[in-house]
């Protein structure tokens, strides 16, 4: 028997802050949060991967699953497991078994700080699944583990209760006292994109903003 501590969850995001982030892309929201945030190396496994919902967290010993088993045995419809297993890429700690598990629970998806396996499985399953690397070797089911404590994935804290969310591009955690400041920022941001795109698409987007940051010294060439 291997210790494994389970902390009381927080009441979690309501319906209306997670719809907000139901469609911002990842970008937009790190750029809402100072671009300081975010889980660089935490990646995809399968295409068309976008997944927003509440985090469960979960710090597992490295190379081991037993307690991210509980965890999906714990996780509400909906949850993201957010599983801290300390960047460890030698062994996967999730594969297609776990993955069907929990789907089967309607969690909506997983980003691990470690490695995965059985990736055809998963593209097939479609559970968006963010993981640091792809390793054939197996877990080791033995714990210990922590279920519901602050956990670090590639350096961004994540609380149960935050709301993550996942594109191409990656994965973000909104703190949960944050969620409407952040989404106002976004999708004041996604409008002034638009913008941009379409002076580009016009032809006049002002690059003078260029030339004014820079202090430049052209070199005249020997030709000239
Ligand atoms: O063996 C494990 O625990 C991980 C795995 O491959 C699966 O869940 O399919
Ligand atoms: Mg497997």
């Amino acid at each position: 028997m291997s210790e494994c501590l389970i902390h009381p969850r927080p009441a979690g995001p309501g319906k209306a802050a997670l719809a907000r982030f139901a469609s911002l892309p990842t970008s937009a929201v790190s750029d809402s949060m100072r671009r300081l945030v975010g889980a660089p190396g935490v990646l995809p496994l399968i295409d068309q991967c976008r997944v927003v919902g509440p985090a469960l967290t979960v710090k597992t010993r490295p190379g081991d699953n037993l307690v991210v088993h509980k965890a999906a045995d714990l996780a509400r419809p909906g949850d993201v497991l957010v599983i801290d297993a300390g960047g460890d890429t030698t062994r996967a700690i999730v594969g297609d078994l776990l993955c069907r598990y929990a789907t089967s629970r309607e969690i909506a998806g997983i980003v691990l700080d470690g490695a995965a396996r059985d990736v055809a499985e998963l593209g097939e399953l479609g559970l968006p699944v963010f993981a640091r690397a792809i390793s054939h070797l197996g877990p080791y089911k033995n714990g210990p583990g922590e279920i519901g404590r602050a956990v670090s994935i590639a350096g961004m804290t994540v609380r149960s209760g935050d709301v993550v969310v996942g594109d191409a591009d990656g994965v973000v955690a909104v703190p949960a006292a944050h969620l409407d400041t952040v989404a106002t920022a976004a999708e004041a941001l996604l409008r002034a994109e638009a913008a941009t795109v379409a002076a580009i698409n016009d032809g006049n987007w002002d690059r003078s903003w260029i030339d004014a940051s820079l202090n430049i010294t052209w070199f005249e060439s020997k030709e000239s």
